[in-house]
């Protein structure tokens, strides 16, 4: 499967950062994975415009799961398609840790995202005290099964496990355990959407960097990165797109 490499700037980034952009079109060039660049919701038009031409996609790191309306605040899925982003990561732990976003609130969003032609990014994984009391697996299968909308399919929908501990720490899982945890999501892809599931990316995330990158796409089952720290330095991005093909 072609993989994906998504770098996800979180809140960070001015118009100055656009530069990290235009120097990852230089360093990557035609790098035979699909690239995507999700910066915050300010940037995601001039990173589009940014792009033009470049095989680099744009992507932003939440929406509302209503089209329009009474929401102060919000951005809706609709709104990135209108200016050319194309993914949109959902679910991710720092907001389902810090806004209590729950497993079907963000399979609303997703369905939303579905709805406007662009792909989910679904972000799913353990925490620390989870993995400590054998719950891992688990726990991944029961926000899969919640966050996962009737609208998904292998065109629309990218899985990202990304183990909180791993997060920003420098800590990651075996590579025994990034396998264990990737089998068993293809296995509930593969319960839910049949022949499909087998056709969805299922990214790994926390702590990729360029040098442990290449270790970690050759687990089986993992179809990409979703990468924070490392990928706000396009020198570093364009390690870990580099070691992925
Ligand atoms: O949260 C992440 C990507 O969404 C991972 O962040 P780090 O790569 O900084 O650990």
């Amino acid at each position: 499967m072609r993989k994906l490499i998504a770098g996800n700037w979180k809140m960070n980034g001015l118009a100055s950062s656009l530069a990290e952009i235009e120097a990852l079109k230089g360093l990557t060039g035609e790098a035979a994975c699909d690239i995507v660049v999700c910066p915050p919701f300010t940037l995601v038009e001039k990173a589009v415009e940014c792009t033009k031409g470049a095989a680099i996609a744009v992507g932003a790191q939440d929406c509302h799961a209503q089209a329009a309306g009474a929401y102060t605040g919000d951005v809706s899925a609709g709104m990135l398609a209108e200016i050319g982003a194309r993914f949109v990561i959902l679910g991710h732990s720092e907001r389902r840790l810090a806004y209590k976003e729950m497993d079907a609130a963000v399979a609303g969003k997703a369905a939303a995202v579905h709805e406007a032609g662009l792909t989910s990014i679904i972000c799913v994984g353990e925490t620390r005290a989870e993995r400590d009391e054998g719950r891992a697996i688990d726990v991944v299968r029961a926000q899969l099964e919640g966050s996962i909308p009737d609208t998904a399919t292998s065109s629309n929908m990218t899985i990202a496990y990304e183990p909180v501990w791993a997060i920003g720490t420098g800590l990651v899982p075996t590579l025994e355990q990034i396998g264990e945890v990737h089998s068993s999501i293809r296995h509930m892809l593969e319960e839910r959407l049949g022949d499909d599931g087998r056709r969805v990316r299922i990214l790994y995330g926390g702590s990729v960097k360029a040098q442990n990158a290449k270790a970690i796409f050759g687990v089986s089952n993992v179809d990409g990165a979703l990468v924070g720290g490392a990928s706000l330095k396009a020198s570093e991005f364009a390690g870990i797109i580099l070691a992925a093909v």
